[in-house]
């Protein structure tokens, strides 16, 4: 498979070319030339197929030939070492559970995929790969689990100073080894720009090799597609028109989802559900885009005031506002709403949401409210545990911790405090370069 910069002034390129550059040398995002949907067969005889098999269906266009099958093959055994289930919530709704990998968020497939493809290509090569990466919360933590100790990657996170749970900044700067962790003064878009802007400089890229693991990085996104198929294997028995309400910040996810959508998997709508940070809810009620600085929420992975991804939604639908809006309906939630979400789940269902997840399940209960008869399944992206203070004080209930936060709590934290750009580029010609 080729791709092609959203910008269409870079030469289009290999699927190895697009995941070693992370982003086209246009600084546009990278987007497959073309989807070649999958046999309704496929669809038809989705039961026989294993979550394996279905993910290799799924993804094998898009890597191959420069993974090829056999080495394909092996990554998705091991990036889905861990359970996918969906958890029946009342007859309309459920939720798809996808916390059950090694940093307890959705970012784990992405991040081991990601990895394990780039140690494919850097097998025979000398020079060292540093991979930057934003994160709001939940990325930093997967990708530091995913590629630490991985051989000549060198991984430098960017977060926003105090604006990440306690337990998510354990998860990114406790590491060490290869791992970096960069403490920033400000929000989470000025992470994500300086990273962008890093990949633009000369004085950088002449002296060292940079890529990024957010979902920029065709080889973090495209794996997303899985979890709609795993969701769709346990409920078309059940349930004829599947809507997904996806928790979204940089909408990555949801357009992984969309992804799916076009590979022929039969979602009936997409509801992308917003905290406070709301520039897609707004587009869709004004059609005007216009990113804004983002504001501080308790689900805090999804303050994004310009998400990436917006541009491959625009492509997926050919900029057609009308065929957007009848694939997607957008809600906006306060924290005030998500923490009666929080209590509403526990009290009504006995069931423990985390804050992002709470938000889904509020975009479910939206759309639902339109009259639709549908079933709508929103994605449980985070373990509420990550989320400790803020579940707690909203279930009024203590939660144990599972094994793996409960490895992260008494580690010590070592990060590097940065306010400007240039501080990131002293940084990593200091100590990386
Ligand atoms: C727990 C959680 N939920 C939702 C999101 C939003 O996902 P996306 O950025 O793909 O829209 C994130 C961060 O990406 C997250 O960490
Ligand atoms: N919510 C993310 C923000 C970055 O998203 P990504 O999918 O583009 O990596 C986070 O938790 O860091």
């Amino acid at each position: 498979m080729k791709y092609r910069s959203l910008n269409k002034k870079a030469p289009n390129t290999t699927f190895k070319d697009a995941v070693v550059r992370g982003i086209a040398p246009d600084k546009g995002l990278y987007f497959p030339e073309s989807i070649t949907p999958l046999s309704t067969s496929f669809f038809e005889n989705i039961d026989d197929f294993s979550y394996e098999e279905i993910a290799f269906e799924a993804i094998k266009q898009f890597v191959t030939p420069d993974i090829p099958e056999p080495v394909l093959k092996t990554i998705i055994a091991e990036t889905l070492s861990f359970e996918f289930p969906v958890v029946k919530v009342n007859d309309q709704i459920s939720t798809l559970e996808l916390f059950h990998g090694p940093t307890m968020a959705f970012k784990d497939v992405g991040a081991r995929f990601m990895a394990r493809c780039l140690g494919y290509f850097n097998q025979n090569n000398t020079e060292e790969v540093t991979v930057l990466v934003a994160t709001s919360g939940d990325t930093g933590g997967a990708v530091a689990n995913g590629f630490l100790g991985v051989k000549g990657v060198n991984v430098v996170i960017l977060y926003p100073s105090g604006k990440v749970s306690d337990i998510q900044e354990k998860q990114l700067t406790t590491l060490k080894q290869n791992i970096t962790a960069l403490e920033v003064d400000g929000v989470f878009d000025d992470c994500q720009d300086m990273v962008k802007r890093a990949f633009m400089d000369e004085d950088l890229t002449s002296k060292m090799q940079l890529t990024s693991a957010n979902s920029i990085n065709v080889a973090r996104w495209l794996p997303q597609m899985f979890y709609f198929f795993f969701a769709y294997k346990q409920l078309h028995k059940r349930h004829k028109d599947i809507v997904f309400s996806v928790p979204s910040g940089n909408f990555g996810n949801i357009c992984a989802g969309m992804m799916a959508q076009q590979l022929g998997l039969p979602i009936h709508h997409f509801v992308a559900s917003n905290n406070e940070n709301n520039v897609v809810t707004e587009y869709l009620t004004t059609q005007l885009y216009q990113p804004k600085p983002s504001v501080q929420t308790i689900s805090n992975a999804m303050d994004v005031g310009n998400p990436s991804n917006f541009i491959r939604i625009q492509e997926i639908y050919k900029n057609d506002f009308e065929s957007l809006k009848s694939n997607l309906s957008s809600y906006s939630f306060s924290d005030d709403d998500t923490r009666e979400a929080l209590k509403e789940l526990y009290t009504d269902f006995s069931y423990v949401a985390d804050p992002h997840g709470a938000v889904g399940y509020l975009g479910c209960k939206a759309y639902l409210q339109t009259g639709q008869d549908a079933h709508c399944v929103f994605l449980e992206t985070a373990h509420p545990t990550k989320f400790l203070d803020v579940v707690e004080a909203a279930i009024n209930k203590k939660i144990d911790l599972p094994p793996q936060i409960e490895a992260v709590m008494d580690k010590e934290k070592e990060s590097i405090s940065i306010t400007t750009y240039e501080d990131l580029k002293t940084v990593l010609l200091n100590t990386i370069g």
